[in-house]
């Protein structure tokens, strides 16, 4: 595969569609789970689809985190602060997260998946440190996250 063929991360998820349905189902779980749910109770409606919209603009799709929801890589840090998130907690968002990424079909090459659970370790790993913070460690002003598909460099290839 040239460098010009490999298709980002968004795209090889499956797009805007998949990435909702993903963050969907993952949170009817979440509102089921006894460790997650009181920490969810009060999410907003639009929660699933900011955090899909946001994980799509980091893999590399359209930003509609930053211009549909008026979002940025800043307040959805605001949003972990003071939330006091458990090592607990993390584990069981990662384990409801990956097993809907199953359910729902994501692709399973070893390349996305590596990729996959390379972001969302370190993601949810920096959402536990800023939840016991007092301020905002990420000025307003700053980029967005970026994720692509690291050492293995593209989708597997047959
Ligand atoms: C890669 C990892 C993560 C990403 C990309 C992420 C993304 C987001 C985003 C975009 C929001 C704001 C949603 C909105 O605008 O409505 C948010 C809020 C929140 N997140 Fe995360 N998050 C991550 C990890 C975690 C983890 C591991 C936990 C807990 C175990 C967590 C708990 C929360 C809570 C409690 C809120 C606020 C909910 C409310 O508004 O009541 N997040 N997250």
């Amino acid at each position: 595969m040239d460098t010009q063929s490999i298709p980002t991360l968004y795209d090889w998820a499956g797009g805007n569609e998949k990435l909702e349905q993903l963050t969907t189902l993952f949170y009817s779980k979440v509102h089921q789970d006894a460790l997650l749910e009181p920490v969810f109770r009060h999410m907003s409606p639009e929660h699933a689809q900011h955090v899909a919209h946001f994980i799509g603009e980091v893999f590399g799709g359209p930003t509609r985190y930053t211009h549909n929801d008026h979002g940025s890589h800043a307040s959805m840090v605001a949003h972990h602060i003071g939330k006091h998130l458990t090592e607990g907690m993390r584990k069981r968002w990662m384990h409801l997260l990956l097993e809907s990424a199953d359910e729902l079909g994501l692709p399973s090459d070893p390349e996305f998946r590596s990729a996959l659970v390379g972001y969302l370790e370190w993601g949810s790993r920096i959402a536990v440190l800023n939840s016991t913070a007092t301020e905002n460690p990420i000025q307003p002003n700053e980029p967005m996250p970026r994720w692509g598909w690291g050492v293995p460099g593209g989708p597997y290839q047959p």
